[in-house]
């Protein structure tokens, strides 16, 4: 036996040796060829004549928009007035589109808007832009670099709430729609613009009742577009070219009120354990056991193909083995938090309630914690996971509200639509690589998912690192140029929609 040790040993060396060499040559095969996603940019058309400026008067009609206060608080607590203002001046703001003959306006639910945009071609499906009136309360005013509602222009930057959730896309679509129409042109497919005034707080009673109105009529849209993710600078590891991120699917959500209610009483004589103390343990157990990582089992492992050939090297490598790194990956993506929602279910406690006095012992304590759902995950994983961390009886999960994560819409080059808005995006953004991938908050098309199975979520702005905290937070703003990028985008979309949607497969088109 110790005779044939220095045999073995060279044999198990050699055995390993062998193996690192053949996975190293498959890594570097694989690496150099990967397939890219890509396709050059059609020709570029901001050039052309009919671009649509971000002169004075439009900027002015944007500035007016972000000044209307149009807050959603809760479920069903809005700002029904400032809703109501915004409303009718929608309508002063725009007349040829409110005007027009081929135009019909339905206001839906009190306040949501619905256009339909009749075409020439009658056999063509429709198609649907939405957005949303109302934007989320203000925080820290006082940190502010312009008053939230004010709509300031400063250093070539539009200040206030809604600048980029979503009051430039909904103006921004109503600008290239009026441009359009003005110049006597009717699109030869139907088109929809449909904004919901509760976007905000789930949308149940805006884009709720607009889905259940198209519903009614019938109506199958071809495919619909809706805020999302954006065109990301520096957002991607590894990635230095722009990146336009569209949303295929959206993550699901699950809020739940944590309970835990205890004798309370004097504060002189405590008990071991207060309700405080056990929910607090209960929370602390959530945050430091975060839902597995699940990175590269969704459509976020398809991001990572689609830019591999264009990364730089060590991520290429990485990007084009996932079947080898995907652990390192999901590893790096966990990292940030903004890479770290594409990972996995995530969990953020939203609100900590408990105590009425200083020396009163409180009998009851409360959170809530509100998780979005990665896409191959479920609402009944998510809550399954939470009882084991908190394993403890005396907190009681109630389910607030839930959905589960969408269906994945189609992309890439058999899907025309996904293909048409690449197209688009490429046109307004020329050196930009085009992605699919997921959205990680969530949006009103969760409304319309019988609608239409060609749902994607995009925003045509580019948004660096630093501006992801002004969703929702403090400083929100858009840059004129990023504001010009978006009515050109809506604009061209509009255009690139009267060409024939066609399915090229085995040799034969199909209209949709
Ligand atoms: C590897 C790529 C990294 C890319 C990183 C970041 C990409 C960030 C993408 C999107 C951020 C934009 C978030 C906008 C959210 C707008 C929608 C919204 O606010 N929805 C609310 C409404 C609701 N009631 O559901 C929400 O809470 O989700
Ligand atoms: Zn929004
Ligand atoms: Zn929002």
């Amino acid at each position: 036996m110790w005779a044939n040790l220095p045999r073995i040993l060279t044999l198990v060396v050699r055995g390993f040796v062998l193996t690192l060499a053949v996975l190293t040559a498959v890594v570097v095969i694989r690496t150099v060829t990967f397939p890219s996603y890509q396709t050059s940019p059609p020709e570029c058309k901001t050039t052309d004549p009919d671009f649509i400026p971000a002169d004075e008067e439009r900027l002015a009609r944007f500035t007016s928009a972000i000044q209307f206060q149009t807050v959603s608080y809760e479920r069903g607590v809005g700002t029904p007035q400032e809703l109501a203002k915004f409303v009718r001046f929608i309508q002063k703001s725009f007349p040829t589109v409110h005007s027009s003959p081929m135009v019909r306006r339905d206001v839906v639910g009190n306040y949501s808007l619905l256009y339909r945009v009749e075409g020439s071609d009658a056999s063509l499906q429709p198609y649907m832009l939405a957005s949303h009136l109302d934007v989320v309360p203000i925080t820290e005013e006082a940190n502010w670099e312009a008053p939230p509602f004010s709509g300031q222009l400063k250093d070539g930057y539009i200040y206030g709430r809604g600048t980029i959730d979503a009051k430039h896309s909904l103006m921004g679509s109503l600008e290239a729609l009026e441009f359009l129409l003005s110049r006597r042109h009717q699109p030869k497919r139907t088109l929809y613009l449909a904004f919901g005034h509760d976007e905000e707080t789930g949308g149940h009673f805006g884009a709720k009742v607009i889905g259940d109105v198209l519903t009614q009529r019938g109506e199958k849209i071809a495919f619909i577009l809706d805020e999302g993710s954006p065109v990301g600078d520096g957002l991607a590891p590894g990635v230095s070219k722009l990146l336009a991120l569209v949303s295929v699917a959206e993550k699901g959500f699950l809020q739940l009120r944590l309970e835990v209610n205890e004798e309370g009483g004097h504060a002189s004589m405590p008990r071991s354990e207060s309700a405080i103390g056990i929910l607090s343990k209960a929370i602390s157990k959530l945050e430091d056991n975060p839902h597995p990582n699940m990175f590269g089992t969704g459509p976020e492992a398809r991001m990572m193909e689609y830019v591999a050939t264009e990364m730089t090297l060590p991520y290429r490598i990485l990007a084009s083995n996932l079947w080898l790194f995907s652990p390192l990956v999901a590893w790096v993506y966990s990292r940030k938090p903004q890479t770290n929602a594409f990972a996995r279910t995530t969990t953020a406690l939203t609100r900590f309630n408990a105590g009425v006095k200083d020396n009163v012992i409180s009998p009851e304590a409360v959170a809530v914690i509100d998780h979005r759902i990665h896409p191959m995950s479920s609402v009944e994983e998510v809550m399954e996971f939470d009882r084991k961390v908190i394993n403890d009886p005396r907190v009681k999960l109630n389910v607030i509200n839930n959905r589960p994560p969408s269906p994945t819409s189609p992309y890439g080059k058999d899907s025309p639509t996904y293909m048409m808005l690449q197209e688009t995006i490429q046109q307004i953004y020329p050196d930009a690589l085009v992605t699919p991938t997921f959205m990680v908050a969530n949006t009103d098309t969760r409304h319309y998912l019988n609608l239409s199975s060609a749902i994607y979520r995009f925003n045509p702005y580019v948004m660096t690192p630093s501006d992801l905290p002004r969703f929702h937070g403090v400083n929100e703003r858009i840059s004129v140029q990023n504001y010009e990028r978006v009515m050109n985008f809506y604009y061209h979309l509009i255009v690139n929609m009267d060409k024939p949607l066609e399915l090229k497969r085995h040799g034969h088109e199909d209209e949709l």
